[in-house]
């Protein structure tokens, strides 16, 4: 399927359709915009990290919304293949959650005064889109939209909106982006779609940074469900010394160079770089932001695909309609129903036990 143009998306979610967007009732507090986007994700977050005794779930969530089982995928060339490949029926659910959450973050987040907005790249930021369009013609006329990738500004230009660039906007209001898996501490994994340092360097100018996924995105630990590995962009000469370093890093079972699937040869990134997917054992995803700091010393890494303490907030679709939100500060909230006030599940400093 092509993303470039709304027209292409499936039909609305029936339960969203009457759900216009409220501008009254979003909740996002603004920022004091003196403060710039990392220096205050740092101080909020710092010293808060979050311990989970076990894990649990299915399709149906528990209470703090995790999925009851892991979904283990890799990407095969530009497509995501399953262990479990979803049936006709949960392919579709699949794509309503990701409009459940991609319409509930947009609610919540994408103000009228907010003019400066990014969009990530995937599967599910056309619904990101389809929601801000849904805003309407005043207020989007006098934004500008800060692409992610290609695809992302194919997505721009094809509904009319207007492209800006980050040398431009280098201090973005919101960016709303998809991932491939986020942990409990909202770390994530992204780059499924080679996308990830556009996306990252968006996600760091921006003063709110949400990510927005279907139910299968949400884990306790990296790893869990996205088993090909952290991608990892790399400038092409130095792929293979990279690769060597790569798998001299305690715990990483194999680096491998992605392959294109409708090309011979690599993938090559919108930066024309090569991406490398480095597989490591669980132990190492207990430390993500060690795991980065190891990996982007190597020499000749454009940047890997792992969001330390960026994300402001994780909003993920559940199959039985329903929105688990995480915060940063470590608040996770469930949303019954579009438009409705969200309701607490666990507060900031209570113990996640799931
Ligand atoms: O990081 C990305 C691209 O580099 C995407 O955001 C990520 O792969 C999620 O995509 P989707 O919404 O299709 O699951």
């Amino acid at each position: 399927m092509s993303f470039s143009k709304l027209r292409d998306l499936p039909e609305p979610f029936e339960t969203l359709d009457d759900a216009a967007p409220k501008m009254d009732e979003l909740k996002v507090e603004d920022d004091d915009p003196t403060v710039g986007p990392r220096s205050r994700r740092h101080s909020s977050i710092s010293g808060r990290r979050r311990k989970l005794s076990t894990t649990a779930g299915s399709n149906s969530n528990n209470e703090v919304g995790l999925p009851l089982e892991p979904v283990r995928s890799k990407m095969i060339g530009d497509k995501r293949e399953y262990a479990v490949e979803p049936d006709a029926d949960e392919a579709v659910m699949i794509e309503k959650s990701k409009r459940l959450a991609a319409w509930a973050a947009v609610d919540h987040y994408i103000k009228p005064e907010h003019n400066v907005i990014a969009i990530g790249s995937g599967s599910t930021v056309p619904f990101v889109v389809e929601r801000i369009l849904q805003q309407g013609d005043d207020v989007n006329k006098k934004r500008k939209f800060i692409p992610t990738s290609f695809q992302a500004k194919e997505l721009i230009v094809g509904n009319g909106l207007t492209l800006g660039d980050v040398d431009q906007y280098p201090i973005i209001d919101v960016d709303i982006d998809g991932a491939d898996e986020v942990d409990v501490n909202l770390n994530a994994i992204k780059g499924g779609g080679a996308c990830h340092l556009r996306e990252k360097v968006l996600a760091e100018a921006s003063r709110k940074f949400v990510i927005v996924a279907d139910y299968r995105k949400n884990s306790a630990v990296l790893g869990s469900s996205w088993t090909q590995g952290i991608p990892v962009e790399v400038a092409p000469f130095a792929y293979a010394k990279v690769i060597v370093n790569l798998e001299r890093i305690t715990g990483c079972q194999s680096a491998k160079l992605r392959m294109g699937k409708a090309k011979a040869g690599p993938v090559v990134t919108d930066n024309g770089c090569f991406v490398i997917d480095a597989q490591f054992d669980e132990q190492r995803f207990s430390d993500p932001e060690l795991l980065l700091s190891k990996i982007k010393m190597l020499t000749g890494i454009m940047e890997v695909g792992l969001f330390c303490d960026m994300t402001d907030a994780a909003y993920f679709g559940n199959v039985d309609g329903t929105v688990t939100i995480r915060n940063a500060d470590g608040s996770i909230y469930t949303l019954k129903q579009p438009g409705e006030e969200p309701v607490l599940i666990k507060g900031p400093e209570d113990e996640e036990s799931v």
